[in-house]
């Protein structure tokens, strides 16, 4: 597999649901290429498509027309090659958070000694800060430190692909910078190819390559695409701090409030080509202004 073909190939993506009404199209012909490595997170309304997208890529809803190539594979259905983080992580209130890693890992990495599944374990536990707190249960647990432990899941299975749900939806201000920072460290040290969803617009643009735009549904689609130009690895303060977030930030916020109702053909920005409330381009920090957005 060349180190060029892209990770994920989303072609076409639809999903319909029946509904009383007829069929009701919630997404419709969503295509985006994901690179090797790439961290992209998929923005848009409440109620767009963004977690069907989602679930289709992991294979836990299915696709009604459109394909889907991880890999260089066509795939269908959901795989251990996914690792899958959601807003809650769902831990089995029975098990310590050390078994509740190992559930998974044992299931993938059956032929490897117990001692090498152990080992998986508790490496992943430790680097997101729960090397003395493994033995516990999750009600033992806070909110964050559960959600510590569906992230060192997923990455324990050492998946190709990494899919984040609202992962931080529910923790307070300060978890959710600690966890957005595990994450890209975790993100940084593996490399995965990640596709997040998430209403946060700050999140987005400090964590990702790229944001993806959806459109408001029904029949949501790509509208546009943010590259995020910051340099790895990124520091929050690093980042808030320079006015180019904040011109990112009135993109992405005036996507939503001025464009995402609207049907073109989809546009790729960058920091020589954003575009303000008012639809003109501004002049970034670091370089120059373009009135033409590059398709
Ligand atoms: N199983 C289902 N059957 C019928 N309709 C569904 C089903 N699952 C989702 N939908 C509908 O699909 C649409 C998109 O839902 P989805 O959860 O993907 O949106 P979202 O953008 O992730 O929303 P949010 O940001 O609020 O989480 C919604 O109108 C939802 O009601």
């Amino acid at each position: 597999m060349s180190e060029k073909a892209p990770a994920l190939e989303l072609f076409r993506l639809n999903k319909t649901y029946p509904s009383p009404a007829g069929p009701a199209v919630i997404v419709k012909d969503f295509s985006i290429n994901l690179k090797r490595g790439e961290f992209a997170t998929l923005i848009g309304h409440s109620g767009c498509g963004k977690s069907t997208v989602l679930s289709m890529v992991a294979g836990l809803t299915s696709i009604t027309d459109g394909g889907m190539i991880l890999d260089g594979r066509e795939t269908t259905g959901a795989g251990p090659d996914r690792g899958i983080v959601f807003q809650s992580p769902c831990l089995l209130p029975w098990m310590s958070a050390f078994d509740n890693v190992m559930l998974g890992v044992n299931q993938v990495y059956f032929t490897a000694t117990k001692a090498e599944r152990r080992e998986l374990a508790e490496y992943y536990l430790s680097v997101v800060g729960l090397g003395d707190a493994m033995d516990k249960y999750p009600a033992e647990l806070s909110q964050g430190m559960r959600q510590r432990v569906g992230i060192a899941r997923a990455f324990a299975l050492q998946p190709k692909m990494l899919l984040l749900d609202e992962p931080f939806g529910m923790l307070d201000a300060l978890t959710k910078i600690e966890l957005q920072q595990v994450l890209l460290d975790l993100w940084r040290r593996n490399r995965l190819t990640t596709l997040m969803v998430t209403h946060d617009v700050d999140e987005a643009i400090f964590l990702s390559d790229r944001v993806i735009m959806m459109t408001n549904g029904p029949e949501a689609t790509l509208g546009e695409i943010l590259e995020i130009d910051f340099p790895r690895p990124r520091q929050r303060e690093m980042v808030i701090n320079d006015p180019l977030f904040h011109a990112y930030r009135e993109h992405l916020v005036s996507y939503l409030t001025e464009r995402a109702h609207l049907r073109t053909e989809p546009k790729t920005y960058n920091k020589s080509n954003l575009l303000t409330f008012s639809g003109e381009p501004v002049a970034d920090a670091h370089g120059s202004s373009s009135a033409t957005a590059a398709a």
